[in-house]
């Protein structure tokens, strides 16, 4: 069996609208080994998303190959591609994306029925013993809008894991929980991890999940790279003001800033604000007009 749990070859993918057609992403050459837990980050728009459904073969890319577990899925049919992704592939998504008309151990049975490989019996036993795992005993027969956030994101993650895929791909798994159920949510991904050597790709924002990464993937641009971006908060500001958009940014800001002034003497004068209050509000106003004075004149 092939040492790469994923490799994805030259990928481009193209959206095409009416009017245009945008390259979201541009030649992407990764690869991770089985075990691993790889993150990829990136800023929102960049195309993370599409290269994990390019990935998961949920989506197709516009060029370039997809190989899950040593075979190469880029050119199978929908009826192949639905087999492999439910025995090689387990999805874990933000939204959790369970059916919510179905119990929990339902919903983690369901995958293990796709394959076409176990009885209902057999799914069962599965799905209770993965339940049990990610810590959700006594919860089996509760249906979602039974359960918190936290329990849906470990049932979701039963799910994923339950068909023992060659690699589980999440999109933003802590997304839509508190910090402490992320927390509980990202300690358990990385036990799975090591305990039963699971891959697992996780695309995110959230820089504690990068803490845990054997290995992690910057996107930029529909480009990816392994060094994050050398560009700081100072260099985007930078950026910002010498962009075509501020000055006029700055003028509009300098008219709002001129009209809250009139807005406040006005009221003043009708004796709606007390003088000692008005005088510090002028200041600051007077202050912050002329400082953008100097912006929008340069
Ligand atoms: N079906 C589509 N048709 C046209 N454009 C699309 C389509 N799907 C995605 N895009 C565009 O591709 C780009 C990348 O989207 P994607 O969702 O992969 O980004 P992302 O990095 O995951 O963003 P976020 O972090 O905000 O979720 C975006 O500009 C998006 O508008």
């Amino acid at each position: 069996m092939s040492e790469e749990a994923l490799v994805l070859r030259d990928i481009w993918k193209i959206y095409r609208t009416q009017s245009e057609e945008i390259p979201v992403l541009k030649g992407v050459n990764l690869s991770v080994n089985q075990g691993e837990l790889a993150i990829i980050m990136g800023p929102s728009g960049s195309g993370k998303s599409t290269l994990l459904s390019i990935a998961g073969g949920l989506e197709r890319p516009s060029k370039g190959r997809v190989i899950v577990g040593g075979v190469d899925i880029t050119d199978l049919d929908e009826d192949e591609l639905t087999k492999i992704r439910a025995r090689k592939i387990g999805f874990v998504f933000q939204s959790f994306n369970l059916i919510r008309n179905l119990t929990a151990v339902e919903n983690v049975m369901m995958p293990l029925i796709f394959t076409g490989m176990y009885s209902w019996r057999q799914a069962r036993e599965i799905a209770l013993k993965m339940l049990e795992i990610v810590g959700l005993k006594g919860h089996e027969e509760k249906f979602p809008r039974q359960l918190s956030g936290g329990q849906q994101q470990r049932v979701a993650i039963a799910r994923a894991l339950a068909p023992s895929p060659d690699i589980i791909l999440m999109d933003e798994p802590t997304g839509s929980l508190d910090v402490d159920s992320a927390s509980r949510v990202l300690s358990l991904v990385k036990w799975l991890n090591e305990a039963f050597g699971q891959t697992i790709i996780i695309v995110t924002h959230n820089p504690e999940i990068a803490e845990l990464a054997t290995r992690t993937f910057y996107i930029r641009g529909g480009e990816i790279y392994q060094q994050p971006p050398t560009s700081t908060l100072a260099d985007k500001v930078k950026e910002l003001k010498s962009s075509a958009g501020y000055g006029s940014f700055a003028k509009v800001q300098l008219d709002l800033l001129k009209i809250k002034l009139e807005a406040l003497e006005a009221a003043a004068k009708q004796g709606k604000i007390p003088p000692e209050v008005l005088e510090g509000e002028l200041k600051s106003l007077e202050a912050r007009i002329s400082k953008l004075e100097k912006y929008a004149s340069s």
